[in-house]
């Protein structure tokens, strides 16, 4: 067994030395970054029978747990022995690691745990305890476990509770129960910081102390988009190696009041009003969502107003991009980049630009705005595939009026291979802000709002078959309605931290890969 340094430090368990021998046969390559532990070995004689040795002496081993990556981005925990007559070698080699491991400076060593015992088909809790809660320990991770006994506990327990003790906060849920405990987390930060969320333009305080991550919800779209896959092992195993990845959050205000956070999917139109109809539906669990988007998607409704919005111009990348958002990115570096050299300059008083509004007036099917591709096992690329986890951006969406064939065709092609943008009825810009207000608002603003309209119904008196409907639809914010169809948003460059790495490039030619660094250190 070797230990060898290659910019990264690796470990390579091979059979060259006679004085220590794997118990397993097999060739293996481990970065010691990700190594989960490695614990003193109680040899066990009927494990295997290794002839002459047994008899020979006393026999000392220790075992070695690492991630094993499988397919689809899975990652599991596997081990391997090591045997050897000499405790002394033994000794030095399980000591030499366990240094190793303690040079792993972002692993985490205290988390705090929320559990929804009600969320993701209510298995969240079990799962917790069989799966994730042994390879805590196993890491020597200490936890504090909360489960929650109603909506907003956790929220709420975070403004009480000294986070500050924590490397990391950890939910057991749906992006439900992400996005309840992203608001804990952020409000807490500002008011610890002294604040105001309810100011649009405030620049917010980074949460760099906790990180969040989550598994085990009915869309998962923020598992992912950001490990690319929901797996509560794979996500217990990127917390236990410290894995960082940076995040935008979108602010949404109403009136100079605040009203939500976003990471993922601020929709309204199409994806609002399945979100509307899906909550009457919650017993039908998962399914509520394809009940309720085909209703919706035969309702055809769509929805006038106008976008006022900011390009984002600092970004390198374009949403028409054919590359995705994946681990490592160039143009998220590029952004933390230019976040740090914004902080040194200015502090958190950064300087609103004058820059130029672009207004569009419309009607409109959906108008989605996406932090992140929010891929998910229902279109596996996501609403806006080239969409930037932290590059300070969200992708805006347009879909105009069209022919309910024309967007179904819009909505298949989220599921293959080609171009959901590419229909002269989408637009898409990538933006750092935007303001929404409906035709609806703008009309009662102005005081022009006709009774009759009122007194008709809901659909438009003058053209009784057209479907553009007079009520406002509801915005869809991470999976939860919010109470005004006029808003403001604005991302905010990387303010929360995940335990996550971005998605891996695919298996394939990670293969290929290890293979070649085996090959130099060979
Ligand atoms: N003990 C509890 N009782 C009731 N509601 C809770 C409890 N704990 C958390 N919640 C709330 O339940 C909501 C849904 O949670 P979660 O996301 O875990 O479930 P889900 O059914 O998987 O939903 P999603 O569709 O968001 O994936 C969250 O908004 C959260 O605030
Ligand atoms: C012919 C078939 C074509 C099918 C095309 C389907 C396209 C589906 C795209 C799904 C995008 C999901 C965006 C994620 C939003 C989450 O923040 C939110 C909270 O979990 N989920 C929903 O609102 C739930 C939204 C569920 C929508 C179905
Ligand atoms: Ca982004």
């Amino acid at each position: 067994m070797t230990v060898k340094k290659s910019g990264k430090l690796f470990i390579h368990f091979t059979f060259l030395t006679t004085s220590i021998v794997p118990l397993q046969n097999r060739n293996c390559f481990v970065p010691i970054s990700e190594i989960i532990a490695v614990e003193e070995t109680e040899f066990n004689k009927k494990q295997r029978n290794i002839g002459r040795w047994q008899k020979m002496a006393k026999l000392h081993a220790f075992t070695v747990h690492y991630v094993k990556k499988a397919r689809n981005h899975r990652w599991r925990c596997r081990d391997a022995t090591f045997w050897c007559v000499d405790e002394h070698l033994c000794n030095q080699w399980t000591q030499a690691l366990k240094e190793l491991l303690e040079m792993q400076k972002s692993r985490p060593k205290q988390l705090l745990v929320y559990i929804n015992p009600y969320g993701g088909k209510r298995q969240g809790k079990r799962i917790y305890e069989q799966k994730v809660a042994p390879l805590f320990s196993l890491a020597s991770i200490s936890t504090d476990v909360v489960v929650t006994e109603h909506a907003n506990h956790a929220k709420d327990n975070l403004f009480e509770v000294n986070i500050y003790k924590y490397d990391g906060v950890v939910c057991v849920g749906g992006d439900g129960m992400f996005s309840e405990v992203m608001h804990g987390l952020i409000g807490r930060m500002q008011k610890d910081s002294g604040i105001d969320q309810n100011n649009p333009k405030a620049s917010l305080v980074q949460c760099n102390i906790c990180l969040v991550f989550y598994f085990s919800g009915s869309t998962d779209c923020i598992c992912y988009s950001t490990v690319g896959i929901s797996d509560p092992v794979t996500s217990a195993l990127h917390i236990i190696v410290g894995d960082c990845q940076p995040l935008d959050v979108s602010s949404v205000h109403h009136n100079n009041t605040f009203l939500k956070y976003s990471v993922s999917l601020l929709g309204y139109g199409f994806y609002g009003d399945i979100l509307k109809d899906s909550e009457k539906k919650r017993w039908m669990g998962p399914m509520r969502y394809d009940y309720s988007g085909f209703k919706t998607f035969l309702s055809h409704h769509y929805y006038e107003g106008t976008i006022a919005y900011q390009p984002a111009k600092q970004t390198h990348g374009s949403p028409r991009d054919k590359e995705s958002c994946r681990m490592g990115c160039y143009i998220c570096k590029q952004s933390e980049k230019q976040l740090a050299e914004q902080n040194k300059e200015h502090g958190l008083k950064h300087e609103e630009g004058e820059e130029e509004w672009k207004v569009i007036k419309g009607k409109f099917l959906a108008i989605n705005a996406v932090n992140m591709s929010c891929a998910c096992p229902r279109s596996p690329k996501g609403l806006s595939p080239a969409a930037h986890l932290a590059d300070g951006s969200a992708d805006l969406i347009l879909v105009r009026k069209c022919s309910r064939f024309n967007f179904l065709r819009y909505l298949v092609r989220h599921t293959n291979q080609d171009d959901q943008f590419d229909f002269p009825f989408v637009d898409v810009y990538r933006v750092k802000c935007f303001q929404f207000t409906s035709k609806l608002s703008e009309d009662n603003e102005s005081n022009v709002m006709d009774i009759g309209k009122k007194r008709f119904g809901q659909f438009c008196r003058d053209h009784p078959a057209c479907c553009c409907n007079i009520v406002n639809s509801t915005w869809n914010c991470d999976g939860e309605t919010l109470d005004s169809s006029a808003i403001e948003v604005r991302v905010h460059c990387q303010l929360m931290k995940l335990f996550a790495r971005g998605i891996e490039e695919d298996c394939k030619d990670e293969a290929a890969h290890s293979q070649s660094s085996i090959e130099q250190l060979l």
